[in-house]
């Protein structure tokens, strides 16, 4: 690109009290957000609907989590994969993160928390379903606009029932050296939506169509939006999923937490005819997330650097 001024995400305010559906205020925000995940697959969202005092006492409950021994940690197994603990890996060191299911379900969170603190430790199971039941307004918000956008309002209530929310919070280790060092692979998220919110130390990046990388500096108020391949893949590639990664420096923690929209198991992801024509002819033939999810962590998969349209591309 050669220009001087660093490269930014679109911000989009949230926070405005009159955002309904069907009012002005609501539309101007529509073509922001179509306009942004269109061109960036990505941008900043201010949100003020969670108190800033359990943002930040999200933080403290996950310094626990990750406090707590190995051991312990791997005790949270999923039979979906990259869905339990996931950390040790040897080519990025300082990465951890744990996934927690349907942790906008309160008996979901609870059954997970007692698994790590068999005496109780309620402040961390309300922390996180609080945080998760009250981001996932904000995913809908996003995923309504974006249907709404595309006049696809018919199948609004088919899409947002067939989703469900896992939470997967992250530590990556200060690597302690004045080179960058590497966080988290680049890669394209498989859900629908990804909503991510940090503490303050940066890292996350995010790869235009172009292929310059842009270092994202949310601050305390603002959540980063991504869309993921299920989404670019029902709307038959009319958003973009870009490819994002992690890079580390200095000696402070990284924390983030992250809301994924996640297609429920079983549930077929078709483009609506709608979104298919000789402009656009069909991408992807009919899929099942979790059957993608489980070719994707195969060896063949982790090599593929398109892996969904090895998967199922037409
Ligand atoms: O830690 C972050 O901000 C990004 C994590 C991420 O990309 C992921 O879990 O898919
Ligand atoms: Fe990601």
């Amino acid at each position: 690109m050669g220009s001087q001024t660093p490269l930014r995400l679109p911000v989009i305010d949230f926070s405005k009290p009159e955002l309904k559906p069907g009012t002005g205020e609501w539309d101007l925000v529509k073509g922001h957000v179509h306009a942004a995940l269109r061109d960036y697959g990505c941008f900043e969202a201010t949100f003020d609907k969670i108190p800033l005092d359990l943002r930040e006492a999200m933080f403290g409950s996950l310094e626990e989590l990750f406090d707590l021994p190995l051991q312990t940690k791997l005790l949270n197994v999923s039979k979906k994969p990259y869905h339990g603990y996931v950390g040790q890996y040897p080519h990025i060191p300082l990465y951890e993160s744990m996934g927690i299911d349907d942790a906008n379900v309160a008996e979901n969170v609870e059954a997970l928390t007692s698994i790590f603190w068999p005496q109780g430790n309620s402040s961390f199971s309300k922390n996180i379903q609080s945080f998760s039941v009250q981001l996932s307004e904000l995913d809908q918000i996003i995923r309504r606009m974006v249907l709404e956008s595309f006049g696809l309002e018919k199948y609004m209530d088919e899409h947002m029932c067939s989703s469900n929310y896992l939470l997967r919070v992250m530590k990556y280790k200060g690597p302690e050296t004045t080179e960058t060092k590497l966080g988290l692979s680049s890669h394209t998220d498989k859900n629908i939506v990804t909503i991510l919110y940090q503490n303050e130390v940066d890292g996350l990046e995010v790869q235009t169509k172009e292929g310059e990388w842009i270092n994202l500096k949310p601050s305390k108020h603002s959540f980063i939006v991504m869309i993921g391949e299920s989404l670019y893949a029902w709307l038959n590639g009319r958003l973009y999923a870009p490819f994002h990664r992690v890079m580390m420096t200095g000696d402070k923690a990284r924390y983030s937490a992250g809301l994924f929209s996640i297609p429920k198991a079983g549930y077929i992801i078709k483009a609506p005819d709608e979104l298919v024509d000789e402009e656009h002819p069909l991408l992807f033939k009919p899929f099942d997330h979790v059957e993608f999810l489980r070719f994707y962590y195969t060896e063949g998969g982790q090599k593929s650097a398109a892996a969904l349209k090895e998967f199922c591309g037409v």
